[in-house]
């Protein structure tokens, strides 16, 4: 007899000798047909599965065997507590991609959207999820002119010359089929630019600035040159630095395709903080926001 995974299931056993039930912690119990021939005590074996998401997103599972005899709890068999057991947010991806698949016809998917919204994080999971290649622009350009990264880029040569490379690495991209592509956060600004991704669907990670403040703080600014070289409190810095961008910038992000936006997803599932939100929540979104504009 073999008792699989269920929210709560109850068996009356054959006669088994408790002492000698078999562990199997992680998917099943089984019960050995050996123990049928003692004959020792006729027990309850219950088993409760219930899956939780606690406050800080993480997903765990209790899981309690316990064995009773004439009504009366004898003891508990097994009991753990088993973290990311299953990955709901995976099968919802896997879902969503599926849907939206034969209405995708390869064509590519560019994230847009300011410094830290998760482009890279986000896209990386979009790109495994409907089975694309993942390209970062700012890697392409990086590539191109053969300077390790975007920082010393503008270092050496300037903004201007980085904005002009990246113009290049779009239209390079704009032939190409099956690519989810994180673009520079600036990557908007120029008309241009957006005649390279039209072809495609453009998609905008819309993050409140407090949010973007505190992942960039968090990681620091060295890699983006543009909030680079202050000195003082690092959250006010770049919420300040990124606060002037948005205002520049906004109204361009406005002509993507489709937008996801943390606000709406916390609303959405009754969170208070966007900082809970985790990148499979936001690809999910983004793929339901593909969906409808397919
Ligand atoms: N949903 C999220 N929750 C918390 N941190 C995130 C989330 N998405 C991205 N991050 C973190 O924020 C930082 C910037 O993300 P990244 O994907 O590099 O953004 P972008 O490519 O838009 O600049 C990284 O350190 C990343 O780990
Ligand atoms: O917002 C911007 O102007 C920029 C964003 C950066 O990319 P990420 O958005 O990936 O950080 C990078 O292209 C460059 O530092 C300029």
């Amino acid at each position: 007899m073999e008792a699989n995974f269920a929210q709560r299931m109850q068996i009356s056993t054959a006669w088994i000798d408790a002492d000698k039930f078999p562990r199997k912690p992680t998917s099943f119990l089984r019960f050995s047909g050996r123990f049928k021939e003692h004959k020792r005590h006729q027990v309850f074996v219950s088993a409760q599965f219930r899956p939780e998401r606690d406050e800080n997103r993480h997903r765990w599972a209790s899981f309690q065997v316990s064995c009773s005899y004439k009504n009366s709890q004898v003891s508990t068999l097994e009991s753990e507590s088993l973290q990311d057991l299953f990955d709901e947010e995976a099968l919802i991806l896997k879902n969503k991609s599926q849907e939206i698949e034969p209405y995708l016809k390869g064509r590519c998917i560019y994230l847009v959207g300011m410094m830290g919204s998760g482009k890279t994080t986000v896209g990386k999971i979009l790109s495994r999820t409907i089975h694309y290649s993942f390209c970062d622009c700012d890697k392409l350009v990086e590539q191109d002119v053969g300077v390790p990264s975007v920082a010393e880029i503008f270092e050496i040569y300037g903004e201007d010359f980085f904005r002009d490379k990246e113009t290049e690495a779009l239209e390079k991209l704009s032939i190409e089929h099956r690519f989810v592509v994180s673009t520079g956060g600036g990557a908007v600004i120029r008309d241009e630019n957006w005649m390279y991704m039209s072809k495609g669907i453009s998609v905008w990670l819309d993050v409140p600035l407090e949010e973007l403040a505190q992942r960039i703080a968090a990681v620091g600014t060295k890699s983006r040159p543009l909030l680079d070289n202050e000195s003082g409190d690092a959250y006010t810095n770049a919420f300040r630095r990124l606060s002037t961008l948005f205002k520049k910038r906004h109204k361009a992000y406005e002509n993507a395709k489709a937008r996801v936006s943390l606000e709406n997803i916390a609303a959405k599932l009754g969170y208070k903080d966007v900082s809970n939100i985790t990148p499979a929540m936001i690809a999910i979104e983004a793929l339901e926001q593909i969906g409808n504009i397919l």
